[in-house]
């Protein structure tokens, strides 16, 4: 099939969080299952230091009164067509904020829409977040063409019509208050990142004022849980570690905690409990949890703390300020910063995700495959892919509560700071985590079958593909 992935984020080229992550990793296995996928993204002013291939003008187009350029390279270390939109709003280094940010995302989202109409025709567009949000509206009088429209992050809806309307057509068969609503109503299937979330999302707590609206779809509302790409993550032959290690020799990951906590600052001791934090920092991470108990915690232990994020001011500052109360024990480094990300999952004894809601996560599910044993709180895809630990019956995977509450969290850390006590177990622990299998390939095959039946096909793999994914999935095992 022809498929289009139109999305602000890629990894390894531009990724602010998740959703790139998703975007670089996903296309690769449903192209090796033998699909013809591409993706459409901005040429941000960063982006030409990243690309392995040069960029090579193939279109130009008009939209909202603007001219706009194509350009056309491949993903890196793939085969994968990667067409890159270049306007000048896009011209500054960075992905998000700013003042323009519905302005060039709307206009990015229709010179998607144009290329899809006019130069390389799809079958289906997947979009992603509500950046791209308008697009299912629009494609409703294409059809030959379905769009799928997953949610990573339902907190940020994008412009409302009111604002829309003035900048771009707005169809007059358009429902929807803003984007991510219209994204929602349009779409020929909505998917979002794990079952548990899509359940959720059906719930005032959780549906962020569109709960309404997911009930109303909900039979055309799946949950799929992401997977993380095992090649650019892979402890065994990661060149930004201190040093490689399988879990057979999960003895040289102590090389990585002595590395990290040189790196960060902190005092160097292999017997501390060192936890890890790799975040944006906003609220829907837990950070407020974390600065409710971090004194106590750090008081009644000898634990120590780093944390790699950036994000709001608020959260920046306050925890800054609370690493200076424990020198050497704590260490908050306000970047963005993908080689001391891997280091965090393959240094630390345990990753800290205390989230208020969680789609999916894949900071997880990273650090699980790095050895580091994850501490979360229950919700959205942190249920489905974290299994709670008991050491008596040597099952599950993490240290896990339910209710959004500091004593609670603090009450989970400590039973992990316990735990790690155990070493004989903590080891089979992280053995265990690390033969985890959050491969791209089960939920790439639900992908296919949601392209085929919007598409007017039966929903189900073909024998070809059914022998595909057996082969690649003994490849891994
Ligand atoms: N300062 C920093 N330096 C380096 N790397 C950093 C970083 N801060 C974050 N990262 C990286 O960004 C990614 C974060 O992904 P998550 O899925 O855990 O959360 P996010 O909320 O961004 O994603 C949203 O989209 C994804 C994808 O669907 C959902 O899993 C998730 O629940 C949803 O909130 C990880 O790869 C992490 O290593």
């Amino acid at each position: 099939m022809r498929i289009l992935f139109v999305a602000a984020e890629v990894a390894p080229l531009a990724k602010a969080g998740g959703m790139g992550d998703v975007v670089g990793a996903l296309p690769k296995v449903l192209h090796q299952l033998g699909h013809d996928v591409r993706i459409f993204m901005p040429y941000y002013g960063f982006l030409a230091d990243k690309l392995e291939s040069p960029p090579e003008l193939i279109w130009k187009g008009f939209t909202m009164s603007q001219d706009f350029t194509v350009y056309k390279t491949t993903l890196p270390e793939s085969e994968i067509p990667l067409y890159l939109f270049e306007h000048s709003a896009f011209a500054p280094r960075r992905i998000y904020h700013g003042e323009d940010e519905y302005w060039r995302f709307t206009l990015f989202s229709n010179g998607a829409a144009e290329f899809a109409w006019n130069y390389w025709k799809p079958e289906v567009i997947h979009c992603h977040d509500w950046h791209t949000g308008m697009i299912p509206v629009w494609m409703k009088q294409s059809e030959d063409i379905a769009t799928v429209f997953t949610i990573h992050n339902l907190a940020y809806q994008g412009p409302w019509r009111s604002y829309l309307e003035k900048i771009t057509w707005c169809p007059d068969y358009m429902r929807g208050d803003n984007v991510m609503a219209a994204a929602v109503q349009f779409a020929s299937r909505v998917t979002t990142v794990s079952p548990t979330y899509a359940q959720q999302i059906k719930t005032p707590e959780y549906g962020e004022k569109l709960d309404g609206l997911f009930n109303h779809i909900k039979d055309n509302l799946v949950g799929i849980l992401n997977g993380i790409d095992l090649d650019l993550y892979n402890p065994a032959n990661d060149k930004l570690l201190y040093k490689t290690f399988t879990k057979e020799t999960l003895i040289k990951r102590i090389a990585n905690k002595i590395g990290l906590q040189e790196e960060a600052g902190l005092e160097i001791n292999k017997n501390a409990f060192l936890l890890g934090m790799v975040t944006r920092l906003v609220e829907q991470k837990g950070i407020d949890l974390v600065m409710q108990i971090i004194d106590r915690f750090m008081s009644y232990t000898d634990a120590q703390l780093v944390i790699l994020g950036t994000g709001e001011r608020y959260y920046e500052s306050q925890l800054w300020q609370i690493a200076t109360r424990f020198p050497g024990r704590m260490s908050v480094q306000l970047l963005y910063n993908d080689a001391l990300s891997r280091r965090i999952y393959a240094g630390s004894d345990a990753f800290l995700m205390p989230s208020r809601f969680e789609p999916c996560g894949i900071s997880q599910l990273l650090a699980m495959r790095y050895g580091c044993i994850p501490i979360v709180r229950c919700t959205g895809g942190l249920t489905d892919t974290v299994s709670f630990y008991n050491p008596a019956s040597e099952t599950g995977t993490g240290y896990s509560f339910d209710r959004y509450d500091p004593l609670d969290l603090l009450t989970c850390l400590i039973r992990a700071w316990e735990g790690f006590r155990f070493k004989k177990d903590w080891q089979k622990l992280q053995q265990r985590c690390m033969s985890q299998n959050f491969s791209w390939y089960k939920s790439a095959a639900e992908y296919v079958k949601i392209y085929k039946s919007v598409t007017g096909q039966p929903a189900e793999l073909s024998k070809t593909e059914q022998q595909k994914l057996i082969f690649f999935e003994q490849a891994i095992a």
